[in-house]
């Protein structure tokens, strides 16, 4: 190489995405004396043009992130929140048609259940509901929709009609069979839907998600268990089957072991009754169910 030769360029600008993380919004809907309430976690990453930003520091394509918080409030006031994911579809399409720099969207929320204290209808005092944190993940390149939704924190535990035996073994097995176990999880679930184009309607956001919780609930209470593997299967299956706009589902399930206590020392029996709930380490069982025919787009880790 001689002197006046520029050195060979060894970086290159990857993929890359910015936006605001986290923008927490409650919306209350004031209905008279009846007062609803949406609860939300909103986090916006925005990508496209942004090499002039990274390379040269030019912002003059940079949407800032805090315009981005801003919209997420301001769109609450003015559009309400529907449903979790047709708010998400709103700001994925604001800032993708009206920016010509962005090129994709995604929009993350947690959304956050609260219960009426009091009388079904009427009034302005809520409980927060600690069940679980529903999920939704919009992506949006201008042409093409992808919703993936959710849940996760959703505990749940069947006190028999477990079992696990049969595995294979090694020199460093010794964990023993059992014919009657405690199987208890906490349940993380994506469901990918097949809606994808403005050319076909949208599903009823809240109504599959009521339909995919109950579907997953059941199927681990229905399902006489072998392995925390075979549960979850019977999961995924159950809500492959049972909900038609739905192409793949991805269940993250830690297997929660209760351990029984040995009473043994006290001169006392333990026939399945007396449990040790242990937090770690546990299991993690994973996995995808695909409808016969659809291609797996849920990241595999996230
Ligand atoms: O349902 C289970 N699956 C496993 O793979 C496993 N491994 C283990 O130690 N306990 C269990 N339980």
């Amino acid at each position: 190489m001689t002197a006046h030769t520029s050195p060979a360029r060894v970086a290159r600008l990857g993929q890359n995405q910015y936006g605001k993380a986290e923008v927490r919004v409650v919306r209350v809907v004031r209905d008279g004396a009846t007062h609803h309430l949406k609860d939300l976690n909103v986090s916006v990453s925005l990508s496209g043009a942004m090499d002039d930003v990274h390379l040269s520091g030019s912002n003059a394509n940079v949407l800032t992130t805090d315009a981005t918080k801003n919209t997420v409030y301001a769109f609450a006031q003015k559009h309400g929140v529907q449903s979790a994911e047709a708010f998400a579809i709103h700001l994925a399409r604001h800032f993708v048609t009206r920016q010509e720099a962005i090129h994709r969207a995604r929009v993350r929320v947690e959304e956050y259940a609260w219960d009426r204290i009091g009388p079904r209808e009427g009034g302005h005092s809520f409980v927060r509901d600690a069940r679980e944190t529903r999920t939704t993940e919009v992506g949006y390149d201008g042409t093409r929709w992808q919703v993936v939704s959710g849940l996760k924190d959703l505990v749940v535990l069947n006190s028999t009609d477990s079992e696990f035996w049969g595995f294979a073994r090694d020199e460093y097995t010794t964990l023993e069979e059992t014919r009657d176990r405690i199987l208890a999880t906490e349940v993380a679930a994506r469901w990918r839907f097949a809606w994808n184009s403005d050319d076909q309607s949208p599903p009823a956001w809240e109504e599959e998600y009521a339909r995919v919780r109950g579907h997953l609930l059941d199927a681990f209470a229905g399902t006489y268990s072998f392995s925390l593997q075979q549960t979850l299967y019977a999961m995924g299956a159950r809500v492959i089957e049972q909900t038609p706009g739905v192409d793949e589902i991805r269940l993250s399930l830690p297997n929660r072991h209760h351990f029984l206590v040995d009473l043994a020392p006290f001169g006392l029996e333990n026939d399945n009754e007396v449990y040790y709930a242990a937090d770690r380490p546990y299991g993690l069982i994973e996995g995808t169910v695909l409808r016969e025919g659809a291609e797996a787009a849920i990241p595999v880790t996230d």
